[in-house]
């Protein structure tokens, strides 16, 4: 990100001003800052889900405002939002494989591809093949991860993705989340409130006043 800032329509205020960093493959970052501080603006805007007022942001190095918002949205970026919801009607295998079909690659067997990326979070056969309603929070948690990867993106970023969660399920999914960047050397943003999660992270950032910096 390069010189970004962001004002609401209507509201004066920028939320974000002139906000300049890197994020690197391999690592964790975890934004924090007071609620209202901006930390869920900023994750939209790298997600191309709003547009910034100003300045650059890129990903691999070309500006996502030159990028085809649809094809980076459901094929470059794995997000995990928690007002991304899944269907909870769908068993958590369904979920996987539709956002395979939505990210458009030519991929054999999506079923199968779906139950090895449910295995990897922890959700076994049985659990797949229920409907996500009949699912704990930590479990859909899960399945939300799995199908953010479901297209193997190099980015990963995660609005609280232990919000809800215990301090079992909180270690279990960053464990997972550290395991992606550091073994598979994705780059993973989340944003959070919980002292112990940026204790998984490589690095802090903090939004304060509109500005960002490293803690
Ligand atoms: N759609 C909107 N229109 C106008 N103002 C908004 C809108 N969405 C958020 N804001 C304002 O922008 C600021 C930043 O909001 P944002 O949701 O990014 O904060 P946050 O740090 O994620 O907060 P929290 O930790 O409470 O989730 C807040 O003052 C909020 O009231």
């Amino acid at each position: 990100m390069k010189e970004v800032s962001f004002t609401y329509r209507g509201n004066e205020k920028k939320v974000l001003n002139h906000i300049s960093a890197d994020f690197e493959d391999g690592k964790v970052c975890a934004i924090v800052g007071e609620s209202g501080s901006g930390k869920t603006t900023l994750l939209s805007l790298i997600a191309g889900l709003t547009s910034s007022s100003s300045g650059v942001i890129a990903y691999q190095g070309k500006d996502i405002k030159h990028m085809n918002k649809d094809r980076y949205r459901s094929n470059k970026i794995g997000v995990i939002f928690q007002s991304y919801n899944l269907l909870l009607a769908d068993t958590a295998a369904e979920n996987v494989m539709l956002s395979i079909q939505l990210g458009g690659n030519k991929v054999k067997g999506k079923s199968q591809l779906a139950y090895v990326l449910l295995a990897k979070v922890g959700i076994d056969k049985e659990k797949a093949d229920r409907k996500v309603l009949k699912l704990s929070g930590g479990e859909q948690q899960r399945v939300a991860i799995a199908r953010s990867l479901s297209y193997n993106p190099i980015l990963i970023i995660a609005d609280e993705p232990t919000g809800k969660l215990d301090e079992k399920n909180e270690k279990g999914i960053m464990d997972i989340v550290r395991n992606l960047a550091h073994i598979e050397g994705k780059c993973v943003i989340l944003v959070t409130h919980s002292a112990s999660v940026t204790e998984y992270a490589d690095v802090v950032m903090e939004i304060r006043n509109g500005s960002l910096s490293r803690r």
